[in-house]
């Protein structure tokens, strides 16, 4: 049977299992096989030239709303204090609609340079939602959401956005150095040619994750975990503060997902902060510093260790999370 585990034997220190593992042996993450196939994006590789909102994996545009911190912003909440950096992220009983209604309610916590937040629940809980309310997309009609002591939108200079895979349109005819070098966009305009500097920033950021050699090649003639990765180095050589990943390993194989993973974990040591949105709750487990477990609401906000055990699980995904003789949770596909 095809399912994910955290199975927490010490409550203290939960350790990761794949039950169904072909050798009993422990399996640190199990992949969802669900993503759909790349699907066409022409657009969304073209509309970046004119820098739409939804563009894939660079700097998010900026929409010239001004930079000010946020009056009132309680300090301890929002991370911030005189002289220190402000929290990368923060959210402050946030409720979020695209319409009258919320979809969204009640999300609470803070995310600090350098850390990584994991977003999970089940189909339609709120993830891609609150990610684009970070990004200014969607309104915040409840609380407060602050990005880098600023206002969602204002920070977009300094936040990458990695959108599903399956939004993008492999057939576009551009080399995947040059899908990296639009990061640099954002810090170069559209109209000066990129410089030796912003050059050298996409080759490392393609060397991070491991495709330099790929550099010529047109982007559609990659996979689909390699195109996945191609994006993430786009966002990379944006050098961001904050970036935003949404679903980034659905379909992506083992080799592609270490690559995916190190290349993140260099991010976060260079003191950038990351969103990842995944079904993956094992994958959630073994690189999240906070777990935001979201179904309608917030669950629970905290590290993996509280947020991923049986009573928050059940409650974001009701039946489909099994506790084992007190041993751990299975959660079934959802
Ligand atoms: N553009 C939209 N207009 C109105 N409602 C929307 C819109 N986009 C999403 N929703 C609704 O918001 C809720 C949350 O959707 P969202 O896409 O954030 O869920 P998700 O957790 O990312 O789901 P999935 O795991 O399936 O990607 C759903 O009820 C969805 O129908």
């Amino acid at each position: 049977m095809d399912r994910w585990s955290i199975m927490t034997g010490n409550a203290q220190a939960p350790c990761l299992t794949a039950p169904d593992g072909p050798d009993g042996a422990p399996s640190p993450v199990a992949i969802p096989t669900t993503a759909a196939p790349v699907a066409a994006v022409a657009t969304a590789l073209a509309a970046d030239a004119i820098a739409l909102p939804d563009q894939v994996g660079a700097v998010i545009p900026d929409t010239a709303i001004p930079g000010a911190a946020i009056p009132g912003t309680a300090a301890g909440e929002s991370g911030g204090q005189a002289g220190a950096a402000p929290a990368a992220l923060s959210l402050e009983h946030a409720s979020i609609a695209y319409g009258r209604v919320p979809v969204l309610h009640g999300v609470h916590g803070v995310l600090h340079p350098g850390r990584t937040l994991a977003l999970i629940g089940p189909n339609g809980a709120g993830k891609s939602t609150l990610i684009k309310a970070v990004l200014g997309l969607v309104p915040v009609v409840d609380g407060l959401i602050t990005v880098l002591g600023r206002p969602p939108g204002a920070a977009r200079r300094e936040v990458a956005y990695v959108p599903q895979a399956d939004t993008l349109d492999p057939d576009f005819p551009i080399s995947v150095g040059q899908v990296v070098l639009m990061g640099r966009y954002r810090g170069i305009g559209w109209i000066r040619r990129p410089g030796r500097a912003d050059r050298a920033a996409a080759q490392a950021a393609l060397e991070a994750v491991g495709l330099a050699h790929r550099a010529r090649d047109r982007f559609g003639t990659l996979s689909g975990g390699q195109r996945q990765r191609v994006l993430l180095a786009r966002a990379i050589a944006a050098q961001p503060r904050l970036l935003l990943l949404d679903e980034p390993f659905n379909g992506v194989d083992v080799v592609s997902q270490d690559a995916l993973l190190a290349a993140l974990s260099t991010l976060t040591a260079a003191g950038t902060a990351v969103v990842v949105s995944t079904h993956d709750l094992a994958l959630a487990q073994l690189i999240s510093d906070e777990v935001c477990l979201l179904s309608g609401r917030q669950i629970t906000f905290g590290p993996p260790a509280e947020a991923l055990t049986a009573e928050p699980l059940r409650a974001a995904y009701g039946g489909a999370a099994l506790e084992i003789d007190g041993r751990g949770v299975v959660v079934t596909r959802v």
